[in-house]
């Protein structure tokens, strides 16, 4: 099986094999707790076999569900915010053309923020325009994802009448309790589940991530598939990439470096990761302790955070995610005046010129002091960002495990909301 690698060779400068080995046997451990349910956070254990778990015809239905909301709408609004829109977003990111929006996009994302101009700007662009709505949340009653619903579904009404908008909004929440699974049931939305099982953050292989890559036209049979496949190879070998992952972080950060920045050169994954500082952050940063997730997009911002990453606090490791093979092909054209000195790049492919970048800048930053992983994605398709993500998940339960927190809770979310309640009046949030 063609698959993700990891290469962790530029971080043994910084931590040798045996402080990596000591954390493989931590790993190991950690990955005994997943697998055998008696770690923390044990009720949110659903993640570990959905791939497998996920029938063809729950595939069907979705494919159907969303060929339909294609085949009647414009656009369709996904509605949701941290685990119910990045995964989505993504998926669909990495595998849209990067122009796609400027030529008539089939999804768009809202309730992922509470902007006034953001959402009055997408009710004026969707007021000519035949729009469905997928709207996202487990517990069905977070606020930001609410707001954007409660307005855009009185557009819809408006626009198209009840009977029209109770065809057109599609629902993904919870089997039985809160208050969309409530709405949802009362009005005759579509629905699908997100199984009690499964954590937000974790949730890209339930509908939550399907339906909206299905909706966008991508094929999420292939996305399911690398995760399962990535799933299978993890059992065949003691989730040895995970593992590697998990216990190569932690024996870093044991080192004092706290920062791990994920980085790209390929501006399509700039979603991936941030999916993965959710799945990381609200996984590991507990008890004040963890490793902060940060990102940044190469070669880009090495114009703006190079100079700090070289030569800063040293305090930063960096996991470089690097697309081997590209979608295209093009090459630097000569210039017969050669004013810009560039024809000694001439005839090169323009991802050669990327490739050197990424080595170079690996070799600038471990001289620099910052310990370098590398996690080398053949090619970017739906199939391998499916391994991808089940490599980082099984990866986060372990790291989770290693370093001793409940993975698959997340306390610290409900300060900021209670607070924003009580500022807002909210009853029974006192003054
Ligand atoms: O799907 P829900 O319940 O709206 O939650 C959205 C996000 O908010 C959080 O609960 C944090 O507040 C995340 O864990 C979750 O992914």
């Amino acid at each position: 099986m063609n698959r993700v690698k990891l290469d962790y060779s530029k971080v043994l400068p910084f931590v040798g094999e045996k402080e990596i080995s000591a954390r493989r046997e931590k790993a190991s451990q950690a990955l005994k707790g997943l697998e055998n349910g008696t770690c923390k956070g044990s009720e949110f254990l659903g993640w570990l076999d959905l791939p497998a778990r996920i029938t063809s015809e729950e595939l069907d239905r979705i494919e159907a569900c969303a060929a339909r909301l294609r085949a009647e709408t414009d656009v369709v609004v996904i509605v949701g915010i941290g685990g119910s829109y990045l995964g989505a977003k993504a998926v669909i990111e990495s595998m849209a053309g990067s122009f796609d929006a400027f030529s008539g996009t089939k999804v768009v994302f809202a309730g992922h923020n509470v902007s006034e101009d953001y959402l009055y700007e997408l009710q004026e662009f969707l007021k000519d325009k035949k729009f469905g709505i997928c709207v996202i949340s487990k517990s069905g009653t977070t606020t930001e994802p609410a707001v954007a619903f409660r307005l855009l579904k009185e557009q819809l009404i408006g626009q198209e009448g009840v009977q029209v908008s109770r065809q057109r909004i599609v629902a993904i929440t919870d089997e039985r309790k809160g208050a969309l699974r409530a709405l949802a049931d009362k009005e005759g939305y579509q629905t699908f589940v997100i199984p009690d099982n499964v954590g937000g953050r974790y949730s890209v292989l339930t509908p939550v991530g399907l339906l909206p890559v299905a909706i966008a036209g991508h094929d999420i049979r292939a996305l399911v598939k690398g995760a399962a496949d990535m799933r299978t190879y993890g059992k065949e070998n003691g989730a040895e990439l995970s593992a590697t992952y998990a216990a190569v972080r932690n024996a870093l950060y044991e080192k004092g470096y706290t920062i791990e920045i994920t980085v790209n050169f390929n501006p399509k994954l700039h979603y991936v990761a941030e999916w993965w500082k959710q799945l990381y952050g609200e996984s590991e940063g507990k008890e004040h302790k963890g490793i902060f997730p940060a990102s940044v997009d190469f070669t880009t911002d090495l114009h703006s955070m190079g100079q700090y990453i070289q030569e800063g606090r040293r305090d930063l490791f960096e996991t470089v995610l690097s697309v081997e093979k590209t979608k295209h092909q093009l090459l630097v054209p000569c210039d017969a005046h050669d004013l810009d000195k560039l024809n000694y790049l001439a005839g090169k492919r323009i991802d050669e010129v990327n490739k050197m970048a990424e080595l170079g800048t690996q070799l600038a930053h471990v001289d620099g002091g910052v310990p370098n992983i590398r996690v080398v994605i053949p090619e970017l398709t739906e199939y391998y960002l499916g391994q991808l993500f089940y490599f980082y998940e099984l990866a986060c339960g372990i790291s989770g495990g290693i370093l001793g927190v409940n993975t698959f809770d997340q306390p610290g979310v409900e300060a900021y909301k209670n607070n924003m309640f009580m500022l807002l009046g909210k009853p029974g949030y006192g003054k």
